[in-house]
């Protein structure tokens, strides 16, 4: 469908906006329901609500809000003196109406007629639609050659009563009554499905087979034209009447039956409603050409003997052909009248489906705005609300949920603005770059109950457990499940993080705090809504974070006292003091913990009991077992193996106890969970895999020297990864062409790199830093073990200095989240 013939049909719809406005918009369904929503709302909400608003653009919206402020101020000095319908035209229906017979007024056919058809032809002006128009099947086919059958029997009856009966004019009925059944009959097949070729598809054999019954009937009617007897001019005074015996079968007493089987003829034509009026008018025209001629030429002395009968002051002959003609006229009115009503119906037709589909378009991506912008149980509640019930504001408590801060420290270090760097819009897109890339985890299946909650400045926010389904439950198992699932989801950000380190030559540090514990979630505003958690369980999460450690994910004890009983290890901070809160005991989530070293009372809680002999019972090759999520076995399927979770099933855990005496004989088959930390060579990761499970007799300890691979799904992901290069030299660009001096910004990870400092590399990649943005390029390089060693003796590094600075929190930490220019760490 083209744009322009949206545009010339609609061009003339030109009303007024709904609200008052002196913009002219078009005149649509999609305008008009519009118009009636507002006004709807209008009526019924006094108050501003969250996705009040979600149907007006945001032109309407401006002019609706100074509008009802008028309206407001308007209406304050007017009250006392106004009666109570004084404010008539303002008030809803009237609108209503006054857009509806604005809409009828709008639709004049007559204008739409000129602007889309010829006026003659009444084709459109489109040579597409033309063809649609005439390719759309005609539903009305069967009906109307049902119709002229009726007609065809009728005009056999009247022959057969009134006018002479020849075998001529049998043979004639009979052939065009077995033709239209037999056609009726085709058709009424295709509806039974009893054939599949539906004849009444193709305009072109339509047309055939309408122009033909058409001439059929016509024969039959006039046939007595021909057979008629003529008398002679001295046998036709009205003295001479023929007597009743002496009346042949030819005889044509009555010419007037003649005219009125023509009549009926032409009434064949008018039942197919469907056939061009092109074709209409040359088949009457025709017909009546036909007729005249033998009323003129063939049968005169018929007519004129009537007329010396009767003593007619006009002669049958002229009446007759008036008659006929003033027929014909009525006929091609009633044609084209019939025709642009199909035709308009048409247009209109194709305009619905157009605007649909627009409408749906348009409802589809403000779904997608809409769910972008909320969780989607809460954008499903607006949406399934907001015409019922949405005066209400959107709270929801939660007895317990998992919050994450994650913040990059040292972001501030990294914001500059200079004429380099756009004004410090290309450390913005290095941000969101890597917010993107936090965003995209969220994607993973294996992290489906997680939400973002938002991002202020640099720093990250999700919860999980805010989903109604997958809510944390009183029991442990849950809240282990999905703190866990919170963990994995710290320990990913992190290594994306250090991805895009690498890639970068950055050196950002990512430090993040958790917490567990009840929250009240809502959404709040009437414009740019926005849903948050609010609580203590907040406040602490949020200071986890602040008082937190670069590279160091820190707990609180509610939370280390559930994580630790996952696989997972720990290392108490000690006392940190926390604004408002006093000092707490806190942890730092230190690492994954592996089967190897896990002890055998962990072993032998249910969840990983199941995960262990699942282990022993994988019967292929050695090598990464396939977790639940599609990857290579994780802490995370650790906790909850082999199902979705469904957390009331959850088998419960045994009391806390990390006591390690439970001397029970019985051997458990391991397989060595990959840890956090890396290996990068394939060649060990391979020949670790292949490494066959091993029995460890219960109450042994596992051999603490073997470090089995990092998973290795992950280190094959990690170098398809997009690449991040500020695309400006941010540090001493000079220094960095020259040899030795190649380094990037951090130290540890240079010093642990050595092989990044060559020349040539160094130049290639100083060439690629002005082109290269995310997803422009893979890094085909795994990690190297050296810079993953490295990461790790930073984050010892940071830990021993642990007991060296001074945690205390500050509220200032908070402000330093969105003013890069501050320094938090
Ligand atoms: N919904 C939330 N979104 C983002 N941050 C939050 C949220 N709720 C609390 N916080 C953060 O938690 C921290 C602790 O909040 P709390 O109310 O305990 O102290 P505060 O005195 O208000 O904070 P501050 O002294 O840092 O301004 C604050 O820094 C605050 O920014």
């Amino acid at each position: 469908m083209d744009g322009s013939r949206k545009t010339l049909l609609f061009n003339t719809l030109q009303v007024r906006s709904a609200i008052g406005s002196t913009q002219r918009r078009k005149l649509s369904f999609k305008n008009v329901s519009n118009v009636v929503v507002q006004l709807l709302h209008s009526i019924k909400y006094s108050v501003e609500v969250p996705f009040s608003n979600m149907n007006m653009p945001p032109n309407d919206l401006n002019k609706q809000s100074s509008m009802l402020k008028k309206h407001k101020m308007a209406e304050r000095f007017r009250r006392p003196f106004q009666k109570r319908h004084s404010s008539l035209p303002h008030q809803p229906t009237n609108r209503v109406n006054k857009y509806l017979a604005q809409a009828i007024d709008a639709r004049s056919v007559d204008r739409e007629k000129s602007n889309h058809v010829n006026v003659v032809s009444l084709c459109f002006r489109n040579k597409e639609k033309e063809q649609q128009y005439n390719c759309e099947q005609d539903v009305g086919f069967s009906a109307s050659l049902a119709m002229s059958l009726l007609l065809l029997m009728f005009l056999g009856g009247v022959q057969a009563v009134v006018l002479p009966r020849t075998l001529i004019l049998l043979l004639l009925f009979l052939t065009a009554f077995v033709w239209i059944a037999v056609v009726l009959m085709l058709l009424l097949a295709v509806r039974l499905r009893v054939i599949v070729w539906d004849l009444s598809r193709s305009f072109l054999l339509r047309l055939a087979v309408t122009v033909f019954s058409v001439v059929l009937i016509y024969a039959v009617a006039q046939v007595n034209v021909f057979t008629c007897l003529t008398e002679s001019p001295n046998a036709c005074s009205p003295a001479q009447l023929p007597a009743p015996s002496d009346v042949t079968h030819r005889a044509c007493p009555l010419p007037q039956y003649v005219v009125l089987s023509c009549i009926i003829s032409y009434l064949a034509v008018t039942v197919f409603l469907r056939l061009p009026i092109l074709v209409k008018t040359l088949v009457l025209l025709a017909m009546t050409t036909v007729y005249v001629m033998f009323i003129y030429l063939s049968h005169a002395p018929l007519f004129l003997c009537y007329d010396q009968r009767m003593g007619s002051p006009v002669p049958l002959q002229l009446l007759s052909v008036v008659q006929i003609v003033l027929f014909l006229l009525a006929v091609i009115i009633h044609g084209r009248q019939m025709e642009w009503t199909a035709r308009l119906d048409f247009l209109w037709q194709c305009q619905a489906i157009e605007e649909k589909q627009d409408m749906e378009a348009l409802q589809h991506s403000n779904k997608r705005i809409l769910f972008n912008l909320l969780p989607a149980h809460v954008a499903t509640h607006f949406l399934d609300n907001q015409f019922r019930n949405n005066m209400e504001l959107y709270h929801q408590s939660y007895a317990r949920i998992g919050v994450m801060f994650g913040s990059i420290t040292n972001f501030h270090e990294f914001y500059s603005e200079l004429d380099g760097n756009n004004q410090g819009v290309e450390c913005l897109r290095l941000l969101n770059e890597i917010i993107a890339d936090f965003d995209e985890l969220l994607d993973e299946d294996r992290f489906r109950t997680i939400d973002k909650i938002k991002t202020i400045g640099s720093t990250y926010m999700a919860a999980v457990g805010l989903i109604p389904d997958q809510k944390i439950q009183e029991d442990d198992a849950s809240a282990i499940y999905y703190m866990s699932v919170l963990a994995e989801l710290a320990f990913a950000f992190r290594e994306r993080l250090h991805s895009i380190n690498e890639n970068s030559y950055n050196n950002f540090m990512l430090r993040i705090g958790m917490n567990i514990g009840p929250v009240v979630a809502g959404v709040i505003g009437a414009r740019k809504p926005q849903y948050d958690i609010w609580g203590n369980t907040v406040n602490v999460a949020s200071r986890m974070d602040s008082t937190g450690l670069p590279n160091h994910i820190q707990v609180t004890e509610e939370l280390y006292q559930i994580l630790s009983r996952g696989p997972y290890e720990f290392q108490c901070r000690g006392k940190v003091r926390v604004k408002g809160k006093g000092d707490m005991t806190t942890y730092f989530l230190t690492d994954r913990k592996q089967l190897t070293t896990m002890r055998i009372d962990e072993l032998s809680q249910p969840q990983n009991r199941a995960m262990a002999s699942a282990q022993s019972s994988h019967s292929g090759p050695p090598g990464p077992s396939v977790s639940q999520f599609g990857g290579v076995a994780t802490p995370l399927a650790l906790v909850r193996p082999g199902h979705v979770p469904r957390l009331g099933s959850a088998p419960p855990l045994p009391p806390l106890t990390r006591g390690r005496s439970s001397p029970a004989p019985e051997q458990v088959a391991l397989r060595p969970l990959p840890p956090l930390r890396e290996l990068s060579s394939d060649a060990e990761t391979g020949r670790l895999a292949a490494t066959p499970p091993r029995v460890i007799p219960r109450g042994a300890t596992p051999p603490r020297t073997f470090t089995p691979p990092r998973q290795p799904d992950d280190l094959h992901r990690l170098p398809e990864r997009s690449v991040y290069t500020p695309p400006w030299a941010r540090q001493r660009p000079a220094e960095l062409e020259d040899v030795p001096p190649a380094v990037p910004p951090h130290g540890p990870l240079v010093m642990a790199a050595p092989r990044l400092l060559h020349t040539e590399e160094a130049a290639v990649r100083s060439h690629l830093r002005l082109q290269r943005r995310r997803s422009e390029e893979n890094l085909k390089q795994p990690p190297s073990a050296e810079l993953y060693a490295a990461r790790i003796a930073s984050s010892a590094d940071e830990l021993s200095s642990l007991n060296r600075s001074p945690s205390v929190s500050s509220s200032d930490e908070s402000y330093s989240r969105t003013d890069f220019s501050r320094t938090d760490a």
